[in-house]
């Protein structure tokens, strides 16, 4: 097809020979591509439609990590890193290259990490025209024709193919394998593309804190007009893409950073947002970046028009779109910033027990980083159909390969030297829990998150949470007073402090695990009545 890319591309290295591979096709022969296969159709819009088949999400436990001598004794193994062997990696990767040898595969290079020093080069091999396009979206592309000859990382997505359980060493047939040592992360029976960039992100958090001594974080990033640079970590569906998209600041990523001796960095090349309700009067710049290159999964739309209906669930509650990041009007390319000046943790609290808005102690900010509270919300991971309380250590749980004390010493050591200002926002429930409450207004967040950045929450005056003992301020510009106090918007106070009471024993029980890290500041940073639950 490609005659000229063909001859450079060399696979030898993989042992790989498919049937025919269509290499570094652009972003309009791929749309073509997954016309022409019926992989998807177009909306009205020029974004390409495909649907994920039967994984709409994530599949945590079928999330496995090659245990061999580089492993071993480094990774964090359990439930989050799942082991598997050298020979079951084997056996399935020989089954992979017959299947393989059977198919028309798109192959893309591309890379990870926007500063140039931590460039790594990934080599992507799919079976569908609309994986190569999301790869070309997520990742950063090359400018020029110089391709790497062997890149340093590859990843091999075959949704058709299928594990057998009883002999390859997985839960069922699909999976996710990152093996450290051949550098290769292969999934096969599923097709739902958030695997193959959280793939790469489990990488880095791998080689940075360990190579580089950097931290790697699940966080989004963008930058005010004096060079403020502002994070948000959180789980996925807590607010990264939404809130990190601001008009007022230059966005330099949304899911994905480092952050190194002089600042932060993305290590992805576009965005991955979810649109469950989407409109353009709440997120108009996402809703501006839907258009041709955009890849919608697992939308429906008006037949008519071909018009999505963000409304839409049917198919599953999390539809994204992928774009790359030039589709956002104020995008920061190469996608680099200064040293940050405010961190956000973002919580969606199910519970609707945390403030909106509160202001860290450099411990409880500790504290609260190794607990990573939040909900699952639904559909991200297989099996999530509401929201489900979560302890997810450093807001990324299921990307860590390390302990999670590795990266809260990392950041611990870059807030006390960059007297970076922390905030824990709640972006869940107010009103009562899930169920009772309402989800709080995307506008007071933003507000919220306004009022702190632009420094109008340091002359406001404070007050103490009774149970958490966090700092919330008694007023926001543009947010009702009585929002700012959870308590005040429940109509029943009573059972506010006895959800309050119960949420805290959940932080005290989650933290047991980790107690060896617990010296004197930590504990400070604890809910108030731990002691009293002891
Ligand atoms: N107060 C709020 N703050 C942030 N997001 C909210 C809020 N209320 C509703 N949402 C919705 O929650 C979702 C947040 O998802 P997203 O920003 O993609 O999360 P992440 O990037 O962390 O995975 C979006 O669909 C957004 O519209
Ligand atoms: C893509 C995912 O999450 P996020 O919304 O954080 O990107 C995911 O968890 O699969
Ligand atoms: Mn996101």
């Amino acid at each position: 097809m490609n005659s000229l890319s063909e001859r450079k591309l060399d696979l030898s290295y993989l042992n790989l020979k498919p049937k025919t591979v269509k290499y570094q096709l652009t972003v309009a022969q791929l749309v073509e591509e997954a016309l022409k296969n019926g992989e998807g159709t177009l909306a009205d819009s020029g974004a390409l439609a495909i649907d994920t088949g039967k994984f709409t999400g994530r599949s945590p436990k079928d999330r496995f990590v090659v245990a061999d001598a580089l492993t071993e004794d480094t990774v964090w193994w359990g439930d989050i890193n799942i082991k598997i062997s050298q020979e079951h990696f084997e056996g399935l990767y020989q089954k992979m290259l017959q299947f393989i040898a059977q198919k028309d595969v798109y192959v893309r290079d591309a890379y990870a990490c926007a500063h140039e020093d931590y460039k790594t080069t990934i080599r992507v091999i799919t079976e569908h025209a609309f994986q190569n396009l999301f790869a070309n979206n997520l990742f950063l592309r090359y400018e020029s024709e110089e391709l790497p000859a062997q890149p340093e990382w590859t990843i091999i997505a075959m949704p058709s193919f299928m594990a057998n359980p009883e002999v390859d060493g997985t839960r069922q047939a699909n999976f996710s394998i990152l093996n450290f040592s051949k550098k290769i992360i292969m999934i096969g029976g599923t097709a739902y593309t958030g695997e193959i960039k959280k793939g790469i992100f489990s990488v880095l958090n791998y080689i940075l804190p360990t190579q580089r001594n950097t931290l790697s974080m699940h966080c989004s990033a963008n930058v005010g007009m004096d060079g403020d640079t502002a994070i948000f970590f959180g789980l996925s569906g807590t607010g990264k893409t939404t809130l990190s998209a601001d008009p007022n600041r230059p966005l330099i990523g949304d899911d994905e950073h480092g952050w190194g001796e002089n600042g932060v960095f993305n290590f992805e090349g576009g965005c991955y947002a979810k649109c469950v309700d989407l409109t353009a009067e709440k997120e108009p710049q996402i809703f501006n970046a839907i258009k041709f290159g955009a890849l919608l999964e697992n939308i429906n739309y008006f037949e008519n028009t071909r018009t999505v209906d963000f409304s839409n669930i049917e198919k599953t509650e999390n539809t994204r779109v992928a774009y790359p990041l030039n589709h956002i009007e104020n995008a920061i390319i190469p996608s680099v910033g200064p040293i940050p000046k405010n961190i956000f943790f973002l919580t969606a609290d199910a519970f609707g027990v945390l403030p909106p808005i509160s202001k860290l102690t450099p411990g409880q900010a500790m504290f609260h980083f190794i607990s990573g509270y939040t909900a699952k919300v639904a559909g991200t991971e297989a099996g999530v159909t509401e929201p489900q309380l979560t302890f997810s250590a450093c807001f990324g749980k299921a990307f860590l390969p390390l302990h999670p004390a590795q990266y809260a010493q990392l950041l611990g050591e870059k807030m006390k030297k960059h007297k970076v200002n922390v905030w824990l926002i709640n972006t869940g429930w107010s009103g009562g829990p899930y169920g009772v409450g309402d989800r709080i207004k995307l506008k007071y967040t933003r507000a919220m998150i306004t009022a702190a950045l632009k420094g109008n929450l340091n002359d406001q005056k404070f007050v103490e949470h009774p149970v958490f003992g966090l700092a919330m301020p008694i007023s926001c510009p543009e947010v009702p007073h009585e929002v700012l106090n959870p308590r005040n918007t429940w109509a029943n106070a009573e059972a506010y402090d006895a959800k309050a009471i119960e949420l805290a024993e959940a932080f005290v029980n989650n933290f047991k695990q980790f107690s060896d890290l617990a010296d004197e500041e930590i504990l400070s940073g604890m809910p108030k009545v731990a002691q009293n639950i002891n």
